[in-house]
């Protein structure tokens, strides 16, 4: 079992993998805190983008000969291939770490995966440890890959009546761009969520969409290495992508117009189908997080 320290040593890594949220994409945000064998943080480090080291790979460094006979925790089991960089398993195995945690099991890992390999190096893993909580930040990849197509989020503002594209008009809507790999809004107009984020060539996305087919503009973008999609606009734009059943999620910002609640609230129908998951306020509006019903995850199936 996951001792305290490790547990609080997850939380840091957890937090450390968001610092790659909207800059991995095809690749996931993945942290990773090294201890000492007193337990004491020797390393850290996180993703940064898809062809630079892993987060393994990073807090390994950080860490240098302190890691032998420590503990590596890490969100994502650690990957059993060299790719763009050598395998994380590789990586741990000669830094002589003694112990490694892990919060989800990787659904793509190569042969029998970082974590069979390393127990049968004779090292002690543990898989599932706060998999709820990484799941926060690994969760649109996750599911991502497992479905074959982006976690989808629609932003919209709701003002006097009238519903239109979060991003631009609202400025905490922006915020959401550093959490995306691309947006598509009114007219079809396409683009990369934060222009260069994720490197050179990283992210192909088609420049428009002519408002046809989602179901194939959807499986470009995936095939172009997006894993979440925002979708800017009034029910105008969402509308085919909801009749598919393929918004995930919608983030409402309700403008404060001192108009009474009833009004509002039947504005709010657009969310029949989905479960309000987060309800904030700032100077302007009151912000609206909800989900599908049925996007929970099975907890089981992470570790
Ligand atoms: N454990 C782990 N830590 C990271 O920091 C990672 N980025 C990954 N990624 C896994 O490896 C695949 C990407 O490999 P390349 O970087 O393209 O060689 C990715 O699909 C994950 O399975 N894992």
């Amino acid at each position: 079992m996951a001792s305290p320290i490790e547990m609080a040593a997850m939380r840091r890594a957890i937090v450390l993998s968001a610092f790659g949220l909207g800059a991995t994409s095809p690749n996931p945000p993945v942290g990773c805190v090294i201890l000492d064998a007193s337990g004491r943080v020797a390393g850290e480090g996180y993703h940064e983008r898809k062809g630079s080291a892993h987060a393994e790979g990073n807090a390994l460094a950080a860490a240098g000969a302190a890691a032998r006979g420590g503990t590596a925790i890490v969100t994502l089991e650690p990957c059993n291939h060299a790719g763009h960089t050598p395998a994380c398993r590789a990586l741990l195995l000669d830094a002589q770490v003694a112990r490694v945690v892990v919060a989800i099991t990787d659904p793509t890992s190569r042969g029998r995966g970082g974590v069979a390999e390393l127990r049968a190096a004779g090292l002690s893993v543990e898989t599932g440890v706060l998999a709820e909580e990484a799941l926060k930040v690994l969760g649109s990849w996750r599911r991502s890959l497992l479905r074959g197509r982006p976690t989808l989020t629609w932003a919209y503002e709701v003002a006097g009546g009238r519903v239109r594209g979060a991003v631009g008009p609202v400025a905490a809507a922006d915020e959401l761009l550093w959490e995306a790999d691309a947006v598509v809004e009114a007219g079809g107009r396409l683009w990369e969520a934060v222009s260069d984020r994720h490197g050179s060539g990283m992210m192909r996305v088609p420049p428009r969409w002519d408002g046809g087919d989602v179901a194939a503009l959807v499986a470009a973008l995936a095939a172009g290495g997006v894993r979440q999609l925002l979708v800017s606009g009034g029910a105008d734009v969402a509308e085919p992508f909801l009749r598919e059943g393929l918004i995930d999620e919608v983030v409402v910002f309700v403008a404060d117009t001192g108009r009474p609640a009833d009004r509002l609230v039947s504005e709010l129908g657009l969310l029949a189908g989905f479960r309000i998951e987060h309800v904030g306020r700032s100077a302007d509006h009151v912000r609206v997080l909800a989900r599908r019903d049925d996007l929970r995850e099975d907890v089981a199936q992470l570790a």
